[in-house]
């Protein structure tokens, strides 16, 4: 018989036990748990990514919710084996849930939780960073520097783009694109064209009235577009960023033949998930055309990187860390808790899950809710009136 993986164990009478296949910033979460009668058990075990036999051995016979991450797959496997436990509520550390299979969960009465708006503005801030490490070519000159090939300024040395009055391209502008939209605009008065599914109102009526403003300041206005198709942001955005969700109808939504429709000197960045992009392609086209720069916090196959990319000094690659605020890492723990908690102790789900600042302030209780179960409806959950 395998070993079992090792764990803390925090309030070991309580009368709920929960699992926490990952120890998460902050102590607020672990507080909350253990103040409504939880036995919490975090998995300190030292390997990073749990397979799902690791975690079918922490759910054991008795189990009533699970706190996990987006590096693991929550299948019919898992879903069965919590519910075999006599568990109803499992939370992805994420906002992301590609790697749930929320069929299976429906079908063993499972409540999914994911962490949304408390990571908007720390994931938007990184593509931002991105965009702009790509356009001024910072990572190539600090490793210029750091080797000593500095000699002496020179007119040709490290010349970028610049990105005041260039258009940014956003493909998906939910919570996160919106955000990233607003900081480039703002920030570095860019024009904007987006495509997504949806008419993002709040956003056009931003880039109107900051338009508006800079032009009663006697500066030329900001302009934005929603574009008809993704391929009309490729051909005219100057840096296009990808905040789409992942699911069938964005895998490989970036690929070959949309690459080539891109400018010859644009920037991509990806901070969604790494099979949006066709990274072969990625690298290909990279190869061939050494002004274009991509600035990547996700992989396709993650936490590998396909071949040649590693060698692309046309890219700048992070390790998906877009998310990882302080702040908001402990915000997204409190809120995954929340859900396992709220579900377990049967709360309504909270009825917006774009507002969930109430559980995020440390000087008072949070509601008595889940923030945010995206199976709420499949299971018929009632809604908070709060
Ligand atoms: N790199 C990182 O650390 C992080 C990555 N993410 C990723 O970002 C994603 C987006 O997060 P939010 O903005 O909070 O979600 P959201 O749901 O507010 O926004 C997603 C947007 O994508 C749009 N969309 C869906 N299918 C589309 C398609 N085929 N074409 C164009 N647009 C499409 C939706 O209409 C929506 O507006 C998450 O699902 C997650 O995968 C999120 C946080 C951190
Ligand atoms: O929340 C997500 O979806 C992430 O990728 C990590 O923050």
């Amino acid at each position: 018989m395998a070993k079992p993986l090792q764990v803390e164990v925090y309030n070991p009478n309580g009368k709920y036990r929960v699992i926490s296949t990952k120890s998460m910033p902050g102590t607020r979460w672990i507080n909350l748990l253990i103040e409504q009668d939880c036995r919490l058990e975090i998995c300190t075990q030292k390997k990073t990514i749990l397979s799902v036999e690791d975690i079918i051995s922490l759910i054991g016979d008795k189990c009533d919710g699970v706190i996990g991450q987006l590096t693991e797959e929550w299948g019919e496997t898992l879903f069965s084996a919590l519910s075999r436990a006599g568990g109803k509520a499992f939370s992805n550390m994420a906002v992301g849930y590609n790697n749930v299979d929320v069929n299976a969960a429906n079908k063993y009465g499972v409540a999914v939780g994911n962490t949304p708006g408390v990571l908007t503005e720390t994931t938007a801030e990184l593509a931002a960073s991105l965009s702009l490490s790509a356009a001024r070519r910072i990572v190539e000159a600090d490793e210029f520097m750091r080797v000593g090939l500095y000699d002496g300024w020179l007119p040709h040395l490290f010349v970028g783009n610049l990105l005041k009055g260039q258009t940014v391209g956003v493909i998906g502008a939910g919570r996160i694109g919106s955000a990233y939209a607003r900081m480039m605009v703002e920030g570095f008065k860019m024009n904007l064209i987006y495509y997504d599914l949806y008419q993002a109102t709040r956003l056009e009526k931003f880039v109107t009235a900051y338009g508006q403003f800079l032009e009663a300041n006697g500066e030329q206005p900001v302009t934005w577009k929603r574009a008809s198709s993704m391929e009309e942001v490729l051909r005219e955005a100057d840096v296009i960023s990808l905040h789409p969700i992942l699911d069938k109808t964005t895998y490989h939504l970036v690929n070959k033949e949309r690459l080539a429709m891109m400018k010859k000197e644009a920037i991509l960045v990806n901070c969604s998930r790494g099979p949006v992009v066709d990274e072969v392609a990625l690298v290909e086209h990279l190869k061939a055309n050494p002004m274009f720069r991509v600035g990547l916090d996700v992989f396709e196959d993650e936490p590998y990187m396909k071949p040649g990319l590693a060698d692309m000094k046309n890219a700048i690659v992070v390790p998906h860390i877009a998310s990882a605020s302080k702040w908001t890492r402990e915000g997204m723990a409190t809120l995954a808790a929340l859900n396992v908690l709220g579900k377990i102790k049967e709360y309504p789900v909270w009825s917006d899950p774009n507002r969930v600042e109430p559980f995020l302030d440390e000087n008072s209780r949070p509601p008595a809710a889940c923030p945010s179960i995206v199976n709420s409806k499949a299971l018929g959950l009632s809604v908070s009136k709060l």
